[in-house]
């Protein structure tokens, strides 16, 4: 079995890459960086750190790179006869890779079926990959295309953080993963015993983007205000710990409300993430963990959407706005998205940058109480 996996990163190498190759797929990696793919190609395996109580290594095996720019036509190959294609390059990177797999997708055998998953943070990524790849097709191709691919969105749950090396492919894992993928848009078996095979991804996706991320955005904002260099001190903080678990008190109700969760597995769920975010043998930054706030402050993300589902149905939220309140302030050199963002609280206030990033009128309430928080 052949995977292509856009993106030699941290989810690429440290899960998606090592449970494929586990599970007996050859992957070729595609990405950018040219010292990461060069290395793959030169060693053809790679060695994974799972930080457990004791760390253990193992190796990944039967691994292969194209850089996406230089191997332009190396690429549309490899997609063109994959049995799988899978992306975690994030979801702002979907559109610009999304030609290359439209051509490789477009040129196969029209007998041989072919899945693609986009394993990102975001809602239904997949089904966005697949729009942007259907805007390269022409109506003929997209028809053929359609018979022969099966695109299925999925969730991804792993934490792995950056890791300094000199060896440019080592990747550090939390023990933990899971990995939830929509089986009804599958066009031929998944193949990967690890990997949980669902009808229906909404509650799946949407629980763990509402405590997973929501909780480690928690963790990230509020710990850098604070000074905090990792995920690890800021929970230590008397104050930030408590705000984490009422973020996430706010989200259980939400999903308890929308998807019917029962209580108390919610409540273990976060016990064991927020243990999860406290694992002693990582060191995971604050700045990694909140990179690119304008879009987690959007619609549909793991802030301000739990926190519109609750005004929504006439409760009032504190601790996702005053996480929300936090994120505003995250300005980290270099994460381009914290740059913008504080441009434009500048000009034109707290309040209306908000709105803008999340979409919202300045009269809903969530603005309101932004504005509240930034005149006290
Ligand atoms: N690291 C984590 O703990 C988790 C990350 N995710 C998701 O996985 C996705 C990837 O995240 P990470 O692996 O952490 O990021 P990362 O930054 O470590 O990896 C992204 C990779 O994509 C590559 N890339 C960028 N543009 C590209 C392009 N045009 N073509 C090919 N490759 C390109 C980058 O060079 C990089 O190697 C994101 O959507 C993130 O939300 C999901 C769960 C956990
Ligand atoms: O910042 P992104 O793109 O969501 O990806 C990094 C993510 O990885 C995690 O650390 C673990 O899933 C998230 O909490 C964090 O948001």
């Amino acid at each position: 079995m052949k995977a292509v996996h856009f993106g030699a990163g941290n989810i690429g190498r440290g899960f998606i890459g090592a449970l494929l190759s586990y599970a007996g797929y050859s992957v070729t990696f595609v990405d950018v960086n040219e010292h990461v793919i060069d290395a793959l190609n030169k060693r053809g395996q790679y060695t994974v750190t799972v930080a457990g109580e004791k760390k253990e290594t193992f190796e990944v095996k039967n691994v292969e790179g194209i850089h996406s720019v230089e191997g332009e036509s190396a690429v549309m190959t490899a997609v063109k006869q994959a049995d799988l294609v899978t992306t975690a390059v994030g979801p702002n990177v979907l559109q610009h890779i999304a030609p290359a797999i439209a051509k490789g997708l477009s040129r196969r055998d029209s007998q041989q079926k072919v899945n693609v998953i986009a394993c990102e943070n975001a809602v239904r990524a997949t089904s966005e990959l697949k729009k942007e790849i259907f805007a390269s097709l022409t109506p003929e191709e997209g028809e053929e295309v359609e018979g022969i691919a099966g695109f299925a969105d999925a969730a991804v749950d792993r934490i792995v953080p950056n890791v300094q090396s000199s060896d440019v492919l080592a990747v550090t894992v939390e023990p933990f993963y899971e990995w939830v993928v929509e089986g009804s848009s599958l066009k031929n078996s998944l193949g990967v015993d690890e990997a949980l095979v669902v009808d229906d991804l909404d509650p799946y996706i949407e629980r763990k983007l509402f405590t997973v991320n929501t909780g480690h955005a928690a963790a990230a904002y509020a710990g850098f205000r604070e000074g905090y260099k990792t995920i690890r001190e800021a929970l230590v903080d008397d104050e930030i710990k408590p705000l984490v678990r009422a973020a996430l008190n706010e989200t259980k109700e939400v999903l308890i409300e929308k998807y019917g969760f029962n209580m108390e597995e919610q409540e273990t769920y976060i016990d064991k993430i927020i243990t999860r975010f406290q694992n002693p043998n990582i060191e995971d930054l604050v700045e990694r963990v909140g990179r690119g706030p304008i879009r987690k402050l959007g619609a549909h993300e793991r802030l301000v959407k739990p926190a519109c589902m609750l005004y929504d149905i006439g409760k009032h939220p504190q601790a996702l706005p005053q996480t929300i309140f936090h994120a505003l302030h995250f300005h980290v050199q270099g994460d381009e998205e914290s740059e913008r963002l504080q441009e434009m609280i500048q000009t034109n206030g707290y309040g209306p940058a908000l709105a803008a990033v999340a979409n919202l009128e300045e009269s809903h309430p969530l603005i309101q109480q932004i504005e509240m928080l930034a005149n006290r």
